[in-house]
């Protein structure tokens, strides 16, 4: 009996490979920076009973009606926004992400970001290693205070929760939005609900970590960054698509607000040209919310996982549904 075909559109260290290449027939594609070509996506797609892809590869109708081979797409992220998962479930084709598994490492790197951008971390680092530091001084490298401070949590899900755990260590007030009330947040996190609106007025620092959807997309434009504090730091690990990019340049040039810590961009990679990386105020990171080794390799094995329990006519681990 032929084993399943099983197609990874990046390369995956062997070691978390070979475990499953008794039973299946495992191809990868041979580059792990560079995403595999469109044309090869189709075909394989075409050939393949799953596909394990990133969170870059577009997983839509073309791909999703290439054959009736394919059961599974196991998606190497916990965002889905780059599958049309209603197609999917109208071609029979089972949908995976991987939640959980990289809650809390996110959460470290939303943090992370946020306080490197309110003390400007990154541009202190590049002072002193271009030799500028001559002398110590009052207001050098003066950033803004994170203790006792107002975060504003814009999806309060697994990774919002655990960002606002943090958030609490350091005696920060914590807001949140979501479109429904979570009590249970409310009680554990001490966590005050907020409109969008009050929200964005409110908070020092507000974070976004709402998923993208067709309403969370561009929900951060000019009149939002004008509501907000002058002081505001805006930190997005979501989707860059959930931020109007020009809006939001034009908010840090204006003095709308702050500073920008940001994970994620509308177009990525963004390029080195791009207005927002002339800002000081903004610090840049290349969408490594989850990427520390453990948790890439515990994503990974989740994928894998998955795809045995679908292909074993078994429900998977993390199914997503429309
Ligand atoms: N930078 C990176 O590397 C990473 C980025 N991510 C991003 O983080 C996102 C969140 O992940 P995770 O916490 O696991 O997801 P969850 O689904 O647990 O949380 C998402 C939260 O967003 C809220 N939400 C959804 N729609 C809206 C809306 N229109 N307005 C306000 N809130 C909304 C949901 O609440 P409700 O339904 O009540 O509105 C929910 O609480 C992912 O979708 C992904 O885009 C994740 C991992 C790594
Ligand atoms: O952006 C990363 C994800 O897991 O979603």
């Amino acid at each position: 009996m032929t084993k399943p075909y099983i197609f990874i559109t990046r390369s995956l260290p062997e070691e978390i490979v070979t475990p499953f290449q008794e039973k299946f027939n495992v191809k990868m594609w041979d580059s792990e920076e560079q995403p595999v070509d469109r044309e090869v996506l189709l075909e394989e797609a075409g050939k393949a009973d799953a596909l394990i892809t990133v969170l870059s590869d577009q997983v839509d109708e073309e791909l999703l009606s290439r054959g009736r081979q394919l059961k599974v797409v196991a998606n190497l992220a916990v965002g889905f926004d780059n599958i049309d998962i209603k197609t999917a479930e109208k071609n029979g084709i089972t949908i995976t992400n991987t939640p959980d598994v990289l809650t809390e490492t996110t959460a470290d790197l939303t943090f992370s970001l946020l306080m490197a951008t309110a003390r400007r971390l990154i541009e202190a680092n590049e002072y002193v290693r271009k030799g500028d530091w001559e002398n110590w001084a009052p207001l050098l490298m003066a950033g803004h205070d994170i203790h006792h401070k107002t975060i504003g949590i814009v999806g309060m899900g697994r990774i919002g929760e655990a960002v606002a755990h943090r958030a609490r260590g350091f005696h920060m007030n914590v807001l949140y939005h979501n479109r429904s009330r979570k009590k249970e947040a409310e009680e554990k996190l001490g966590a005050v609900y907020k409109s969008f609106d009050e929200l964005v007025t409110q908070a020092d620092f507000v974070v976004c970590l709402a998923p993208l959807t067709p309403e969370t997309k561009g929900m951060f434009h000019k009149e939002v960054f004008k509501k907000m504090k002058s002081s505001a730091i805006f930190v997005n690990t979501s989707r860059g698509d959930n931020a109007n990019e020009d809006d939001l340049y034009q908010a840090l040039v204006e003095g709308d607000i702050a500073g920008a810590g940001l994970d994620v961009f509308e177009n990525e990679p963004i390029s080195k040209d791009h207005p927002l990386l002339s800002l000081q105020q903004v610090v840049a990171l290349p969408h490594i919310g989850s990427a520390s080794v453990e948790t890439r390799k515990a994503m990974m094995n989740l994928c894998l996982e998955n795809v045995q329990l679908v292909l074993d006519e078994q429900e998977p681990k993390t199914k997503v549904t429309s």
